[in-house]
């Protein structure tokens, strides 16, 4: 390998893509160290303690100057914000700038959740959000991070791509953030730079035309694709947007960008029709390698309309109909839209009733997690779960009491620790307001609920 530790046929590759000049500033900038980023979780208040600059695409992403110990902070564990790479976030600028319209949208690729986090907050309470992921414990990864950013509209599935094939025309907006070569991570992966080879390239090319075969067709009449991946070279990107256009009918779509921010539009022609690609160069943008298009399907292809099923196909999960539905909210003091359904005597609700959708969804995946947990209820006494503590749901009949940052990470710990003057029963674990989970005061002893698998070991 040259100097530079790049493999040889990635340098001609780069050369090619950037001419000699451009090429040693993309050398220089992939030594150096990247910046980290944040981005806030609207739905829940809260604001950065450490020094910070405005990510220019993202409403809520923000540079910080140093990297802290993110895992000793508690508001991560509160959901308050997550951590994403600054050119991620460059999907809230498609969503704002093209007002994609809320519906129901599908994130296929989607551990360990940046996107769908994302996505999450965009729908807030229009939308519904399927966040799905093949790999089975980082579909587990995905289900806590879409707990923590706790908003109720999305279900979390676990399937590959094939499973889809019955949800043909069903999804307003169908998100792949691709399996790549990771050619955009070589500065903060050194393993990317290792694994690279011209045969992977093909590989994950070949593997991204078998996901896209599936996900081309999932998107509805005038709704949107967008297909991104981390990776420069532009057989796992220009030709996806051929193969996409070629295999399904597909408009182009051209987003608005500030020159300012130096993102590289690209330009692919197919049948007399101009596409468009963003690639983010790491010697020219704050952030790692990228690539992103979003293309719009032609009002001519096929909606599915969802259809009201006798049963769910998971033979414990029931449908509260909607006026013991409307009830339910009243005495838990929501906002009187949600839905709800029972699994195994635990009461679950959806932000807003998208029964048939979720009918039709339900049928065909592995469902992992739906909307929020709320628990089970005891006469007239709900057992609350993390669930409902970390949602932005109200908790009104709960006490709460006020951790300091010391004693919150010891709550994190599931350590024991002092807390006086605390009402008997259930009371919620605040730290600045953010709610943590549960204790349970028994009058001579205080249970900690925080869930054992998520405590935190440093
Ligand atoms: C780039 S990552 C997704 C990152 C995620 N969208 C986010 O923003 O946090 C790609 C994901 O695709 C998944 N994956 C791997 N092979 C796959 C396949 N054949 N079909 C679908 N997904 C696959 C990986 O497990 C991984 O979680």
């Amino acid at each position: 390998m040259p100097e530079s530790n790049l493999p040889t046929d990635f340098e001609t590759q780069m050369l090619k893509l950037l001419g000699q000049a451009e090429f040693e500033q993309f050398k220089q900038a992939i030594n150096k160290p990247s910046r980290t980023s944040v981005r806030l979780n609207s739905a829940k208040t809260f604001s950065l303690n450490w020094a910070n600059s405005s990510i220019p695409w993202s409403e809520t992403g923000f540079f910080l100057e140093e990297r802290p110990s993110f895992t000793l902070d508690p508001a991560i564990h509160a959901g308050a914000y997550y951590v994403q790479e600054a050119s991620s976030m460059f999907i809230e600028h498609i969503l704002n700038s093209l007002e994609i319209p809320k519906g129901i949208y599908l994130d296929l690729a989607a551990a360990p959740g940046g996107k769908s986090t994302l996505l999450s907050g965009y729908l807030g309470d229009e939308g519904m959000l399927v966040a799905n992921e093949v790999i089975q414990p980082r579909a587990q990864i995905l289900k806590e991070n879409i707990i923590k950013w706790g908003l109720g509209n999305a279900l979390v599935t676990n399937n590959d791509p094939d499973h889809f094939a019955p949800l043909e025309g069903f999804f307003d907006l169908v998100v792949v953030d691709a399996p790549c070569s990771g050619e955009g991570m070589f500065r903060k992966d050194p393993q990317a730079r290792e694994e690279w080879s011209v045969d992977n390239v093909q590989l994950c090319s070949a593997r991204q035309k078998r996901i896209m075969d599936q996900a081309g067709a999932l998107v509805k009449a005038d709704g949107y694709l967008i297909y991104s991946t981390c990776t420069f070279n532009e057989q796992e990107n220009e030709d996806m947007i051929q193969f996409l256009t070629e295999e399904f009918s597909y408009e182009p779509v051209r987003i608005p960008l500030d020159a300012a921010w130096k993102i590289k539009e690209t330009q692919v022609e197919v049948d007399g029709k101009t596409y468009y690609g963003y690639r983010f160069f790491p010697h020219l943008v704050e952030g790692e390698g990228f690539f992103i298009t979003i293309l719009k399907r032609s009002s001519e292809a096929y909606i599915q309309e969802p259809k009201r099923v006798k049963d769910f196909k998971h033979p414990y999960l029931k449908e509260v109909f909607n006026r013991e539905s409307s009830e339910l909210d009243e005495e838990l003091g929501f906002d009187g839209n949600g839905k709800y359904y029972t699994l195994n005597d635990s009461f679950f609700r959806i932000s807003k009733d998208w029964n048939l959708h979720f009918q039709k969804i339900s049928q065909h995946l592995s469902l992992k997690y739906f909307g929020v947990e709320i628990g089970k209820k005891q006469k007239s006494d709900w057992i609350p779960t993390h669930e409902w503590a970390l949602s932005t749901l109200p908790k009104k009949d709960f006490p709460s009491h006020e951790l300091s940052e010391t004693e919150a990470i010891e709550f994190l710990r599931k350590n024991e620790f002092e807390m006086p003057d605390l009402p008997v029963g259930w009371v919620l674990i605040t730290f600045k307001n953010l709610p943590l989970g549960w204790i349970k005061n028994l009058g001579n002893r205080v249970n900690n609920y925080y869930p054992k698998e998520w405590r935190i070991r440093m």
